[in-house]
């Protein structure tokens, strides 16, 4: 197996006295496209935190090729990092035009994998639909050309056709680039159909992990509906 460029060992986390992330092992390979489920609350987006350095760790490591990753977010990004959080995080009083600017990568390239983007790049930001902000912001982390893509929830809100291509997008980018992606996502179907491996996160921990392609994603509902203490009744 190709050296991870992402790993995470024994990853702890929380909020004061509230334990968010216990012990979360977990790996991400160049061009590889990796998905992390969970029910809400299990701890999905404090796993991400913890990852980039938003939420300090309270144990645990993470390494970025192979050395301990850079422990600020800001340092990360400058490193090969790009992390897409939950809420949009665009400028929405600048133009489309100035948010690509303020990515570390070219508009051009923004617009190579978004060109439905250029019809607007003189509009404020804050005047695009959920969906154009998503795809704004995803083109501006893939200019940077960063080696690992960190998402939160893209599809959150968003049309199923957006979803499928925003998704489409991040696949031929880890196919064509070598990008390593992990995708925090709560539409399983869509989401396993663009990614490789899968981990289910439970109360803060890793409950389970398997193939995207191994039976067509039985196995993790299986497990996704015992992390929440349902057992499908056998026909
Ligand atoms: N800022 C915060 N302060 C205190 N507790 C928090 C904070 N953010 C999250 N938590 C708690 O940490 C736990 C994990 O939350 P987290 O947001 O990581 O879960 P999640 O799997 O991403 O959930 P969802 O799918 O609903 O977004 C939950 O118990 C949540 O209430």
């Amino acid at each position: 197996m190709t050296a991870p460029v992402l790993e995470v060992a024994g990853l702890c986390a929380g909020y004061g006295s509230l334990t968010a992330v216990s012990g979360v092992s977990l790996c991400v390979a160049p061009g590889e496209v990796v998905a992390l489920f969970g029910p809400n609350g299990a701890g999905k987006t404090s796993t991400l935190l913890a990852t980039v350095g938003v939420l300090p760790r309270n144990a645990g490591r993470v390494h970025w090729n192979g050395v301990p990753a850079p422990k600020s977010l800001h340092t990360f990004t400058r490193a090969g990092l790009a992390f897409v959080p939950e809420q949009r995080s665009t400028i929405s009083s600048l133009s489309v035009l100035d948010n690509l600017r303020l990515g570390r990568g070219t508009v051009e390239l923004a617009l190579e994998y978004f060109p439905e983007l250029a019809d607007h790049l003189h509009r404020p930001a804050g005047l695009l639909s959920g969906g154009q902000q998503q795809i704004l912001m995803l083109a501006r982390a893939l200019a940077g050309r960063p080696r690992i893509l960190l998402v939160d929830e893209l599809s959150m809100g968003l049309a199923p056709l957006v979803v499928e291509r925003l998704l489409g997008v991040v696949r031929r980018a880890a196919e064509e680039d070598g990008l390593g992606v992990l995708l925090v996502e709560q539409q399983m179907r869509r989401a396993l159909s663009v990614a490789d491996r899968w981990y289910l996160l439970s109360h803060g921990k890793v409950a389970a992990q398997g193939d995207a392609h191994e039976s067509g994603g039985a196995v993790l509902e299986e497990a996704y509906l015992e992390s929440m203490g349902i057992t499908q009744s056998v026909a």
